[in-house]
């Protein structure tokens, strides 16, 4: 049998680095290696488990991100996309397997991403649940299914008021899921703010709404329009223990993959179904 994954959790501090720990402490195959904070923060020096409310598991924070990764096998990294970015370059200087779930990269941040996963093995998803990425099959089913000209698509998302980044990035990759089943490239079909006078609905456009406000953890809904009724799609998030979960599971499966940059549905085995 394979000794226990050691995993590194960046970010250690954030409402994901926090989750992944008490995640991994309660974990079958893998054991917390090290937690990274960044350079100044408080937390450095303090212990994980009690930062994550678990009591002390001898895991100091370290704002050594390099030194950490070196003896691991793997980093889960919920953090900033210039983080994961710097990360992502980290972990291939160790070969290592990266699993970011940070949302709201820009094109420049996933470029030097993809230039880093010729050496890491890295798993990258805007939603690391189960049930988010079995939805994004069925929207794309969907989205084939009611044609264009009948059916408008609109994505609607809300969290919490501490978000940074919108639309999120469930609700992007729901819509990248709507327009691969309507055959259209996402960018050039996408509608992401309404104000004034807007003029009608574009046919064909795939629309988004965000919602901020309160400790909402993840509301997504894909509605799809049609003359006299709605079919909605929708996936509601109870808890973070589920990215968390996904995430753990992303980087046991990366383990065995050659390097590469794969999504969330390459691990689940749903690739085939899109
Ligand atoms: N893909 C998925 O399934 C999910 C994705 N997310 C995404 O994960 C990201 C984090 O979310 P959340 O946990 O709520 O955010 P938080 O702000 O609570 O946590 C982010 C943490 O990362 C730390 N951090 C930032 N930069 C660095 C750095 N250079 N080195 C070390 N640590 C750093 C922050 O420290 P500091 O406070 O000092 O800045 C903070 O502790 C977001 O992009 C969010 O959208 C969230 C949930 C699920
Ligand atoms: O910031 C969050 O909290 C979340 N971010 C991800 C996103 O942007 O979709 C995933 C989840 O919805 C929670």
């Amino acid at each position: 049998m394979q000794d226990a994954m050691k995993l590194v959790v960046v970010g250690a501090g954030g409402r994901m680095g926090q989750t992944l720990i008490r995640v991994i402490q309660a974990s079958e195959g893998v054991t917390l290696h090290a937690a990274v904070e960044r350079g100044g923060s408080s937390l450095i020096g303090r212990d994980a488990g009690e930062l994550a409310g678990l009591g002390h598991i001898d895991v100091a924070v370290t704002d050594d991100p390099l030194a950490a990764f070196l003896d691991a096998d793997g980093v889960i990294d919920f953090t900033s996309p210039q983080a994961s970015t710097e990360f992502a370059a980290l972990a291939a200087q160790a070969r290592i397997v990266h699993v970011i779930g940070t949302t709201g990269c820009l094109a420049e941040h996933d470029a030097r991403i993809e230039a880093a996963s010729r050496h890491a093995r890295i798993v990258k998803s805007g939603n690391m649940s189960l049930g988010v990425n079995l939805l994004s099959v069925l929207v794309q089913q969907a989205a084939r299914a009611l044609d264009a000209a009948g059916w408008d698509i609109e994505v609607l998302e809300m969290h919490h008021k501490h978000k940074v980044d919108a639309p999120s990035g469930t609700a992007l990759l729901l819509g990248e899921a709507a327009a691969r089943g309507r055959g259209v490239d996402l960018t050039s079909h996408s509608v992401r703010v309404r104000d004034g006078h807007t003029g009608a609905r574009e046919t064909g456009s795939i629309g988004f709404a965000t919602l901020r406000g309160g400790s909402v953890v993840g509301e997504h809904s894909v509605i799809l329009a049609g003359e006299g009724e709605l079919v909605t799609l929708s996936h509601s998030a109870g808890d973070r223990s589920i990215f968390a979960r996904g995430a753990v599971r992303a980087a046991l499966w990366a383990r065995g993959q050659k390097p590469g940059l794969y999504s969330m549905l390459d691990v689940l085995g749903l690739s085939s179904s899109i």
